[in-house]
């Protein structure tokens, strides 16, 4: 297993690499996938199909994330292609999650509450086990498992780029008793030292910046465990 937050490819357990007071239900095998050609060589070769399957998979959410990236910046009044030349070339970080079958999944849960940092983040999932927080309700809502279906939700970047009009959706997964559950969640953020900031478009008197910007590798060094119910993510730092 690897801690160090800087390696293309990591294994790991539980939630934050090697860091985590509390375990969970977890193993996870993370590493960058874009440019594909520049990643490839580096990710696993056992299945001896991984590397193609998964790079095909890997260049259609890319794309996916485009159009929808395109669609977002247009809903805030910024144009389309605000965010697309820098999303374009920014990281794709892949999670491929596997949650063993448990015998208590009353009291475990596969991973802790949490909003991805990411400008949006793609999952595709084995069966339900996805679950996201109804801000409204105050109540916690199963992803449904579509044959197929992908699940996209915003990440900690786009409610700093929107100046807080979207927010980071904070989700968590459970468990299941009779079979292992596997999740692929792929997460596109801009460049490692790219930084996000608000869309000056979106900041006024009335409306004055509700975020310090923030690059993906000052999230690599920032040091979390997962004392997330006690309000130490990531997002809460960037808050003015
Ligand atoms: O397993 C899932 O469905 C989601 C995984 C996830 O939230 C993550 O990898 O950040
Ligand atoms: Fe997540």
């Amino acid at each position: 297993m690897s801690n160090d937050v800087h390696k293309p490819v990591r294994y790991g357990t539980s939630f934050k690499d090697g860091t985590d007071k509390i375990q969970f239900w977890r193993v996870f095998l993370k590493h960058y996938a874009h440019p594909l050609a520049d990643w490839i060589n580096t990710w696993p070769n056992n299945p001896s199909n991984y590397r193609e399957t998964m790079g095909k998979y890997c260049k259609e959410v890319k794309k996916l994330s485009l159009e929808i990236t395109e669609a977002i910046t247009e809903s805030l009044g910024i144009g389309p292609t605000y965010m697309s030349n820098k999303l374009e070339d920014g990281l794709q970080v892949i999670t491929v999650n596997c949650y063993p079958p448990c015998p208590n999944p009353e009291i475990a849960l596969g991973l802790p509450p949490h909003s991805d940092y990411s400008c949006l983040t793609i999952v595709l999932q084995s069966c339900p086990g996805l679950e996201i927080m109804h801000t409204e309700e105050g109540a916690w809502k199963q992803v449904p498992q579509l044959h197929g279906a992908l699940q996209v939700h915003g990440g900690d970047h786009f409610e700093v780029l929107s100046n807080g009009l979207y927010k980071s959706v904070v989700h968590r997964t459970t468990l299941i008793r009779e079979r292992t559950r596997i999740s692929i969640a792929s997460l596109h953020n801009l460049g490692l030292d790219e930084k996000m900031g608000t869309a000056k478009e979106l900041v006024d008197e009335e409306h004055p910046g509700r975020y310090k910007e923030s690059s993906f590798k000052d999230f690599l060094n920032f040091p979390s465990t997962n004392d997330l119910a006690e309000g130490k993510s990531f997002i809460n730092t960037l808050k003015i």
